[in-house]
């Protein structure tokens, strides 16, 4: 029977299903890519606040009075000091977890006092500013760098709320029709600002499809998909940050390279599908003998990482035992009248702080230890040179 695809998986999934999936918190790749986003969107925002500290001058300039003047560089002023602040924090990468929903709230609210503060010095010109409701939009929109639909819907409830609650001051404080005309802005009226509520609404559902959207893409380019393990790209994302909480607990990470033995015979004698099967029976096995806060990998062909927050000799001690394991569940072809193959791994084993702080050393040690374990005659695991 063939399976179906990941594209296809993702595509068959019910409202319900996308709705639990924007609303979850994103996985550990995701919050990798979120943590990136926050610090792009962090520098945006930096460049925009200091274009904002030439509008004021540009104001006084073109003959505007010295209290616009100083309210707007007053705003600006303001502004800037939280840009700054914000991209101090999200330099230091997932190390605050409200930052995305603290930075959110304040760019959909620093819009809604722009609104608030044209409201006292001219009424329709809150609710008819094109330029600034359009920063809400923006608000919105950029959330998808973060790649968590929670702050998605966070910022589109939040603009919605703070743009309605605009809305009904507005309409509560004008005393007659003549308050909500305007030369410049025109006329305020209900209907154009429904629609304006619906366009955020839109705007939000919009940018939560495309964080969803880019969430399963992470997620497809993460998992591999013979054996639906994390991959390559997973490792290469996760493994620097789970060596960065290993070091800041003072525990330890190891990494044991795990390579089928003689895996070409398998293809050769039994075929190519029932060589797909076998490395489906092998990753069975290991995942059934692995524990909840270790992972598995498949690197590449016939060959995986297993991934265990232990010191070395432990860690050794757990391969060993995968492997015997292994041993003794052969892998049935189903073809012919071929016998159950007894299936053996070699695997090499590092560990960080012992063998080296980050990826490529462990792995470029476990590899040598892999070699050798070969060279010894295979079916074993060593942890150490020499
Ligand atoms: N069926 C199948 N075969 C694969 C897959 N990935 C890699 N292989 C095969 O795995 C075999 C790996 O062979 P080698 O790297 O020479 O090593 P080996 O035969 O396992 O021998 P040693 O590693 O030296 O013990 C090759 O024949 C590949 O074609 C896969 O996804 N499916």
């Amino acid at each position: 029977m063939l399976r179906p695809d990941a594209g296809e998986v993702m595509e068959s999934r019910s409202a319900r299903e996308i709705l639990a999936a924007v609303l979850a918190r994103p996985d550990e790749v995701m919050l990798e890519v979120g943590a990136g986003g926050e610090l792009l969107v962090a520098r945006l925002r930096v460049v925009i606040a200091a274009l904002l500290l030439v509008l004021p001058l540009a104001n006084a300039v073109s003959g505007g009075t010295v209290r616009e003047t100083l309210i707007g560089l007053g705003g600006a002023v303001f502004v800037n000091v939280f840009a700054q602040v914000w991209l101090q924090l999200a330099r230091r990468r997932r190390r605050y977890r409200w930052l995305s929903f603290a930075t959110v709230a304040f760019d959909v609210t620093a819009t809604t006092a722009v609104l608030i503060v044209l409201a006292f010095a001219h009424l329709p010109a809150a609710l008819n500013s094109m330029v600034v409701w359009g920063c809400y939009l923006l608000a919105i929109v950029l959330t998808a760098l973060r790649g968590d639909g929670r702050t998605t819907l966070f910022a589109g409830a939040l603009a919605v709320l703070q743009y309605g609650a605009i809305i009904a001051a507005v309409f509560a404080f004008a005393d007659s029709p003549e308050h909500l005309l305007s030369s410049d802005y025109g006329a305020v009226t209900p209907g154009p600002q429904v629609q304006r509520v619906m366009l955020l609404v839109i705007a939000t559902m919009i940018t939560a499809t495309v964080v969803y959207r880019m969430q399963r893409l992470v997620e497809m380019s993460g998992t591999d998909g013979l054996t639906r393990l994390p991959n390559r790209t997973w490792l290469l994302h996760r493994m620097p940050r789970l060596l960065e909480v290993a070091s800041e607990e003072d525990g330890s990470l190891s990494l044991a390279l795990i390579d089928l033995d003689h895996f070409s015979r398998i293809n050769d004698e039994a075929g190519h599908h029932a060589g797909d099967r076998a490395i489906r029976h092998v990753v069975e096995v290991l995942k059934g003998m692995t524990e909840r806060n270790e992972r598995l990998v498949r690197l590449g062909g016939e060959e995986f990482v297993l991934v265990m927050p232990q010191p070395l000799g432990t860690a050794w001690e757990r391969v060993d035992a995968i492997r015997r394991v292994l041993g003794q569940r052969p892998f049935d072809p189903e073809r012919g009248n071929l016998e159950p193959l007894r299936l053996t791994f070699s695997a090499g084993v590092a560990a960080s702080p012992h063998d080296g702080h980050d990826l490529s050393t462990l792995l470029r040690r476990a590899d040598r230890r892999l070699k050798m374990a070969k060279r010894e005659g295979r079916n074993r695991v060593i942890a150490r040179d020499g």
